[in-house]
């Protein structure tokens, strides 16, 4: 069987955590038991704005993960000076707005080539390899693929949101075209962004994947499933405080 790998995105337990500026829910322990539940990957973005993951989730993740971390970043020095302090397995270079409430698109590898491929060597030379978060387009599949990456991870966020089923499948025939496309070039194939219990199958479907990146989607219904638990445990909590 040609297995795909799943890559668990736990940014949004750091939403929850921050929105109270609580110690809780904690990324150590969600990753635990995502890798303990068969995520291949931890995938964590540390936004500029520092939105959700912070500097200290990466240093105390790069210390306790078994698998692998996928840490997605702007391409800054900043950022990569981080990479480098932390050692991830992996970087994805994503680009940022600073208004969008998520990614909105890919990396425009084409026109900014030669500083990818700068950054790409910086980050190769200390062990960690990289990735480019791109739109399914075959000059940034090119692109990428002569500036040294890795992977690419395909944006999939234009199939997630498609509103009718002509238009997501016009969108899902980009995907497996610049997956195809990029597998012919070799270069290893990833994808996310969007992805959840109704939309990802077709996607998964396609053979040259390797590995899809999921979060928002998982995180949100983890907390469906254990709601119900998590009320029955605060009833006894509090009930046996009267006994
Ligand atoms: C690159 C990508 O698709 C995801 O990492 C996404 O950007 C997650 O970031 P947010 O969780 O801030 O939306
Ligand atoms: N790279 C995509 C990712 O990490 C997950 O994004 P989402 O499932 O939270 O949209």
């Amino acid at each position: 069987m040609n297995l795909i790998h799943l890559g668990v995105n736990i940014d949004h337990i750091a939403t929850l955590r921050n929105v109270r500026g609580n110690k809780y829910p904690d990324l150590v322990h969600a990753a635990a038991i995502a890798e303990m539940a068969g995520a291949d990957s931890i995938t964590i973005h540390l936004r500029e704005d520092r939105r959700h993951v912070l500097d200290r989730d990466v240093q105390i993740l790069s210390e306790t993960l078994q698998t692998q971390m996928n840490l997605e970043m702007a391409m800054t020095d900043e950022m990569i000076k981080i990479a480098l302090n932390n050692k991830p397995e992996y970087v994805c270079f994503v680009p940022e707005k600073r208004k969008e409430l998520t990614t909105e698109g890919g990396l425009d590898v084409v026109r900014q080539a030669k500083k990818v491929k700068t950054a790409i060597k910086k980050l190769n030379a200390a062990g960690i390899r990289v990735s480019l978060f791109i739109d399914s387009d075959h000059d940034q599949i090119d692109a990428a693929t002569s500036c040294g990456a890795s992977f690419i991870e395909l944006h999939t966020g234009a199939y997630a949101n498609a509103k009718n089923p002509k238009n997501r499948q016009d969108e899902l025939k980009k995907i497996a075209d610049g997956a195809a496309y990029a597998a012919s070039m070799g270069i290893a194939v990833n994808a996310g962004h969007g992805l959840n219990y109704y939309n990802v199958s077709p996607v998964a479907a396609l053979p040259e994947i390797h590995e899809l990146n999921i979060g928002h989607s998982i995180i949100s219904r983890a907390v469906f499933d254990g709601l119900q638990k998590a009320i029955a445990d605060m009833k006894v909590i509090i009930q046996s405080a009267r006994n």
